[in-house]
């Protein structure tokens, strides 16, 4: 997959088929999309051409509150990569961008840019200065540019913010399944290690403690997780804890993982967590002694969900 930044410098696309959204998760309603594009650009010998915006407009109509993005512009890129899309136009969501003229939209961005054989454009799908271009205008202008136009029925576009809002809803209460299950893909975070109070390793359990590396990404809510990690090449099966530590009468949310069969000092490296399903809540423990064999059990329990693919 080739991915564009720079409107100025698109390569000249065969037979374009394109699509336009924002795909934040890129979940299984969007690789159903994904999939149509694919094969019209398949059966007509054409380009499959996925055109996305950077920041996620969200941020920009509510610049004061997290947009709690299911997944990071780089994430979006190596999902989308996954699924074999020719190329992704990354278009800076910039107010002169939305401020175009609907028509100039079309005629100057959509056909002028890409040059589409087919667009496969969601019923609702808005454009142009004060949102005033839609589907009806790229039907009316269809003819005089010359491109197919293929909608995105009104059940589709619904079931696909449906899936979205219930994604966001099932990580914040925990509900791993939930939310794996609509993704298509268990549910990953990037975290830095940071030093945590050291006491980990007195228990037998050392755990690194990570600080989030993307302020705009969703965060999971509280409990006890089994996981896949990858730190630089290595990768393996461990445990997630995220959670106030009450054993501890800790008042901090603090996120931590213990890494199976892994000795390494990495503070400062990144993690990258793949969470695969919720264990239980946070306990408060009557000691330490209580807690490690506990922790003993999750291990256990973590093992039994990664069976042997790790
Ligand atoms: C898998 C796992 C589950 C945990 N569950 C709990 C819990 O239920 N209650 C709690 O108070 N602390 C829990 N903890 C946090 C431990 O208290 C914490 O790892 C320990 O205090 C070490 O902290 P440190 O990394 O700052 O040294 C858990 C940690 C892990 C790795
Ligand atoms: N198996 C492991 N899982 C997690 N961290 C490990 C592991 N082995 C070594 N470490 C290192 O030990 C640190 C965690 O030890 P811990 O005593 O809990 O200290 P801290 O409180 O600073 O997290 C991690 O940050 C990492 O650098």
């Amino acid at each position: 997959m080739q991915v564009h930044f720079d409107l100025e410098r698109l390569p000249e696309f065969r037979n374009a088929v394109v699509t336009i959204g924002t795909f934040d998760g890129v979940h299984k309603g969007h690789q159903q999309i994904i999939g149509a594009l694919r094969a019209e650009a398949a059966r007509i010998g054409g380009e499959s051409v996925v055109i996305t915006f950077d920041p996620h407009p969200r941020k920009i109509v509510h610049p004061d509150v997290s947009p709690e993005l299911i997944t990071t512009l780089a994430e979006k890129e190596a999902l989308l990569a996954g699924h074999d899309i020719d190329h992704l136009v990354v278009v800076p969501f910039t107010p002169a961008f939305a401020a175009q003229e609907a028509e100039a939209y079309v005629s100057d961005f959509l056909v002028g840019r890409f040059r589409p054989h087919t667009l496969i454009i969601g019923y609702d799908h808005r454009f142009g200065h004060n949102r005033s271009g839609g589907y009806e205008l790229l039907e009316q202008l269809q003819e005089r540019f010359g491109y197919r136009l293929i909608e995105i029925p009104k059940h589709v576009i619904s079931e696909l913010s449906i899936s979205s809002t219930k994604i966001r809803a099932s990580l914040k209460s925990s509900d791993v399944a939930t939310a794996n299950e609509l993704l298509g893909y268990p549910f990953f975070f990037e975290g830095t290690v940071v030093h945590g109070d050291k006491l980990g390793r007195t228990i037998g359990y050392p755990t690194a403690n990570l600080q989030y590396t993307d302020g705009d990404k969703i965060r999971l809510g509280e409990g006890v997780f089994a996981v896949r990690f990858r730190v630089g090449v290595r990768s393996g099966g461990g445990m997630l804890s995220i959670g106030k530590r009450p054993t501890l009468h800790d008042t901090i949310e603090r996120v931590e993982v213990n890494l199976f069969d892994f000795h390494e000092e990495i503070y400062g490296a990144t993690i990258r967590i793949e969470v695969l399903a919720y264990l239980r809540p946070q306990e408060k423990y009557g000691s330490l002694e209580t807690l490690k064999e506990q922790l003993h059990r999750d291990k256990e329990d973590s093992l039994r969900i990664l069976g042997s693919e790790w």
